[in-house]
């Protein structure tokens, strides 16, 4: 036995082994009967290599014999024909099957009979049986106490607050992040009934129903809190519960909604690429903004919709060129008629050729059967909006100018072609000019492209939009997502008016919804206002601009008298309509007839 083993034997006294003896017992042990003779048990031994044999008389055990026994007995004189009735130790100890591996340890008897109630010999365990049982029983111990390190490194590294109840509503885990959520220490909710520790708890009441509750809203500390309860089953009964606490909140719910719209509408946008996309009834009131600059981009965009006429929109990305391709498809003569959008930048090369033109059946290798339509049949009658121009590779460039000069188009794989009568409308953020210098991009292509030209300025640009942007991307958040409207503080406008929105309106809209999702109050202060808008912004020359931007101060001055101005000729379109009658235009109006007059004192 080496040093390792002995040290472990010493220290087994001190650890309690529950192991059943029968478990580690040899069975069916070899024996002796009274009669045998002393010489049967010498050869027994040594053919079996084994130091003791019992002896049995009607399956009952009488007496043991052991090795140095028999050596004694032979030097004592006896020979190899005594019986071992003669020389066998009669008051042996054994041990019962049910009883534990610790209690055959502490007997120190280097082997031991078990025997059952009726004193029948149904085992031996031997001092090996013993250290085999301890050494799987540490390792089990070992691995008990593994896995226990394990779960309360998961407990304590969680990021949600969780605590574990007994069936009674007794806690019994309360890790870290909880503690420091509810202001109590762990020793002091441990063994405390659930409803001391955590307010509005429903964790005793699912450990007694067994019913789940998961994404729950529970008001602690003043903040609505999602929570899960789930039960904890065993052997069919409910033995307790675990409460679960996303410290998000429910604002973090907002988001995920939020994320899983976007997605679901990215989702349906990709997996319906045939069809026609519905222009969304976008209007050109539902391109909000007051500055001189979009106002002029808006009249000649009404101007261009009553022609057929191409249109170039560009700008950068995010400034609402996709919004003016829809709205000038729905006032335009094409309004019966689809808006099919093609992103080129997003279909690979090979694929753009058959996505813009059509196949016919067998035109390639897993061409549907019948073939498929392209982009340009599918907006016969109506908008082929033409995304993303600056990116088309140059072989479509050419094909592209192509069907815009003969109108006509032909499917790959296909022998003839067909006319169609679609109004163009291209967009891009690409300097398409430099491009066509630079010979990246067809001039002849830009050429027929550019025929009525709206350049969308950058949010930058035209900064008294933004607060109009804000107001109306917050309240339509606000009825969205169904909260109360909200504001912004003053400090926390003029933040958002002073930074420079690389992101232009898209960045504004998903900022807009970002401070409403995780907005706790009704205001939204500087203190919500990430840190990006907080750092100036001295590169991208945009700095300049900033200089000639009106004052902030102004700008919010100017917005409301944009707003006076609006109702000014509201009040006179009304009033003009009603033929000066005011009762009638103030019934019109929505409002009383003293209010009516009200006003009208003041917009004179
Ligand atoms: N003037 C505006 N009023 C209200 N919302 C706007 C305005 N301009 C843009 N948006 C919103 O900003 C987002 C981006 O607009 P849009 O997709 O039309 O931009 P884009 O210039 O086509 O962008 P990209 O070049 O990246 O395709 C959309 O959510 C749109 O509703």
């Amino acid at each position: 036995m080496n040093d390792s083993v002995k040290t472990l034997e010493m220290n087994f006294g001190s650890v309690k082994n529950t192991e059943p003896v029968y478990k580690w017992m040899t069975k069916n042990p070899l024996s002796l009967t009274r009669t045998s003779m002393l010489r049967e048990a010498v050869q027994m031994m040594n053919e079996y290599r084994i130091d003791g044999l019992p002896v049995l008389e009607q399956q009952k055990l009488i007496g043991l014999v052991t090795k140095t026994r028999i050596v004694r007995s032979l030097l004592g004189g006896y020979t190899g024909e005594t019986a071992v009735e003669e020389v066998m130790k009669r008051d042996v100890i054994t041990i019962g099957p049910e009883d534990t591996i610790s209690k055959a340890w502490h007997i120190k008897a280097g082997r031991l009979p078990v025997v059952d109630e009726t004193g029948a010999l149904i085992g031996i365990l031997t001092k090996t049986d013993i250290l085999h049982s301890y050494f799987f029983h540490l390792s089990q111990l070992q691995e008990t106490v593994h896995t226990a390190e394990t779960m309360s490194t998961i407990l304590e590294t969680a990021y949600e607050g969780i605590a574990v109840i007994d069936k009674h509503g007794i806690v019994l885990e309360f890790n870290e992040a909880y503690c420091r959520f509810v202001g109590k220490r762990r020793d002091e909710v441990l063994g405390k009934h659930v409803t001391e520790v955590i307010e509005n708890t429903r964790l005793h009441i699912v450990a007694k129903t067994g019913i789940e509750e998961r994404g729950f809203i529970q008001r602690i500390q003043g903040q609505d809190m999602v929570v899960h309860r789930i039960p904890i089953v065993k052997e069919n009964e409910v033995v307790g519960a675990i409460g679960m606490l996303i410290f998000h909140g429910v604002s973090e719910l907002y988001n995920i909604l939020g994320r899983m719209q976007e997605l679901s509408r990215k989702v349906t946008e990709k997996t319906l690429p045939d069809a026609a996309m519905d222009a969304d009834e976008t209007s050109y009131t539902d391109i909000i903004g007051v500055s001189e600059e979009i106002s002029a981009v808006k009249r000649l965009a009404k101007k261009a919709a009553r022609t057929p006429s191409t249109v170039l929109i560009t700008g950068e990305s995010g400034t609402g060129k996709e919004m003016f391709a829809k709205a000038i498809h729905q006032s335009s003569p094409f309004a019966e008629g689809p808006f099919v959008s093609v992103n080129c930048a997003a279909i690979p090369e090979h694929l753009l050729e058959a996505e813009l033109f059509g196949y016919e059946e067998g035109a390639f290798t897993g061409a549907r059967k019948g073939g498929k339509p392209g982009k340009f049949e599918q907006a016969h009658k109506g908008t082929l909006f033409l995304d993303e121009i600056g990116d088309m590779p140059a072989l479509m460039q050419s094909k592209i100018l192509r069907a815009l000069q003969e109108r006509t188009v032909e499917r790959v794989g296909g022998s003839t072609s067909q006319r169609i009568d679609v109004r163009i409308i291209a967009a891009t953020n690409r300097p398409l000019e430099q491009m066509v210098q630079e010979g990246t991009f067809r001039e002849d292509l830009y050429y027929r492209l550019n025929i009525i030209r709206l350049e969308i300025p950058p949010l930058r640009k035209r900064k008294r939009d933004i607060p109009v942007l804000l107001e109306h991307h917050l309240q339509s958040f606000c009825q969205a997502f169904k909260l109360e409207p909200m504001e912004f503080s003053a400090e926390a406008m003029n933040l958002l008016i002073n930074y420079e929105w690389p992101g232009n309106v898209r960045e504004l809209v998903n900022t807009v919804e970002m401070l409403v999702s995780l907005g706790e109050e009704r205001m939204i202060t500087k203190a919500e206002i990430p840190g990006r808008f907080h750092q100036p912004h001295e590169q991208t020359g945009v700095k300049q601009e900033r200089a000639k931007a009106p004052q902030q101060g102004n700008l919010l001055d100017e917005l409301r008298q944009n707003v006076k101005q609006q109702e000014r000729e509201r009040i006179l379109q009304v009033l003009k309509e009603t033929a000066g009658n005011k009762a009638a235009a103030a019934r019109k109006l929505g409002i009383q007839r003293s209010t009516l007059y009200e006003k009208l004192k003041k917009l004179q």
